[in-house]
């Protein structure tokens, strides 16, 4: 009968002695080293009759070698190619990060009310609804502090201001339009986004206009969308971001864009935005999900976004929507929520030239936030690795709420970037 395998992985290397005899390895060690506990390592290595070649140079590196007692000897592998090699310091391993991270990468979502107070959002610790006039203010100060210059503006309406038809989404004097012109005052060089989609303002809840059947209207939800972009536009908005998922509303809004003299405004679209269950606590933020349906009357409402958002089984549809959007004029381009989609990010990374962005959306913050706060997480490690897989699977910018911290942990020793840290071996 054959003899059972040796778990030593030295065994059958060719060169080497397959009969060491394990008196002479031994007697040589025992001579080389002083002390007991080295005396025991050689001899329990002995014992288990690992091969070694013994050699003047090997006994010296066994006695300079601070090896902890118990490792076993062993002659090094044949190994043409190590790849540790190239991880074995930070300065080496920050010259070959294939990737890194910037707070310029970043655009920070605010959520903003018609009040003076800043309310807190329960299911994201951290974040708040703002005061419109002084909470957004300070809070995008404090990003642009840490080199976050880009925020995107997501408003909660007042019920008694919401309707069927959302008609708020476009009043020259809304709390988004004020809130672009705020910031624009204040902060002139700030890139300004903006969300275009009807849900905050729908008293449906829906992002397009509700037939009573059910269905979401998709042409003439679009009319509305153009004239919710050209009015944040008149705003001073520098980015529209349509996130309604209806069909042709690149196309229709940079038409309209251009007529009214905004050509110089730019479209984020929402290109492969999947029908989510992570965009729960956004819908919280801005009590903004799909209207539960009226059970004195005959309408449908859908309970979910499902007719016009992407089904999550879907890959090649994105690329489908990613050439709908690219022909219709659209100059950045996002997959969102972002890491449960990073072969998304990969896929329009590779099939586009245009920039890719992601959106780390709300409820992966939530999750990150809760298990940091429950001590399961290292938050900035976690938070960082995150953003920066999303950089990896191929976006350029990311929308994250997390901007303002992660933008301040990279100012730190982690500075000017993350792709490894400065700190540790
Ligand atoms: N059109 C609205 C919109 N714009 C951004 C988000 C989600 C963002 C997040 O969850 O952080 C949503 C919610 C939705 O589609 O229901």
């Amino acid at each position: 009968m054959a003899p059972a395998p040796t778990p030593c992985l030295h065994q059958n290397i060719p060169h080497l002695p397959q009969q060491n005899p394990a008196a002479k390895f031994q007697k040589t060690r025992s001579r080389a080293v002083k002390g007991r506990s080295q005396q025991q390592r050689v001899t329990a290595v002995a014992e288990v009759n690992h091969v070694i070649q013994d050699t003047p140079a090997q006994t010296r590196r066994l006695v300079e070698a601070n090896v902890p007692a118990g490792t076993p000897i062993v002659p090094p592998q044949d190994l043409p190619s190590r790849p540790r090699r190239n991880r074995r310091s930070v300065s080496f391993r920050n010259a070959v990060a294939e990737n890194f991270l910037h707070p310029a990468h970043l655009i920070l979502p605010v959520f903003v009310h018609d009040g003076e107070q800043n309310i807190p959002i329960a299911s994201m610790p951290g974040v708040s609804r703002l005061g419109w006039r002084h909470g957004l203010i300070d809070s995008v100060a404090e990003a642009r502090s840490y080199g976050v210059n880009q925020v995107v503006i997501f408003p909660k309406t007042p019920d008694h201001l919401k309707t069927r038809t959302a008609e708020e989404a476009f009043n020259p004097a809304g709390l988004a339009q004020r809130s672009i012109r705020l910031l624009k005052d204040t902060f002139p060089d700030l890139e300004v986004y903006t969300d275009v989609a009807l849900d905050p303002y729908n008293s449906d809840g829906h992002d397009g206009i509700v037939r009573d059947d059910g269905v979401i209207l998709n042409d003439e939800t679009v009319e509305f969308l153009c004239r919710q972009a050209v009015s944040q536009a008149r705003a001073g908005a520098d980015v529209v971001s349509p996130s309604d998922m209806m069909d042709g509303r690149i196309g229709a809004i940079r038409r309209a864009l251009d007529r009214e003299g905004f050509t110089h405004v730019s479209i984020m679209a929402y290109t492969a935005k999947y029908a989510s269950a992570f965009y729960g606590p956004f819908r919280d933020a801005l009590a903004s999900a799909p209207a539960a349906a009226d059970g004195s009357s005959k309408r449908i409402i859908p309970p979910n976004k499902k007719t016009y958002q992407q089904d999550p089984a879907n890959y090649r549809e994105a690329l489908r929507e990613l050439r709908a959007d690219e022909a219709e004029g659209a100059d950045i381009v996002m997959v969102k929520p972002g890491m449960p989609y990073l072969d998304i990010i990969r896929l329009l990374r590779d099939n586009t030239t245009l920039p890719v962005s992601a959106y780390h959306v709300s409820g992966e913050y939530a999750m990150l936030k809760a298990a940091a706060l429950q001590g399961w997480l290292n938050e900035e490690e976690a938070v960082l690795e995150s953003l920066l897989s999303m950089r990896r699977a191929g976006a350029d910018i990311i929308l994250t709420y997390f901007a303002s911290d992660a933008a301040k942990w990279m100012a730190g020793d982690r500075s000017p970037f993350i792709g490894g840290t400065k700190s540790g071996l």
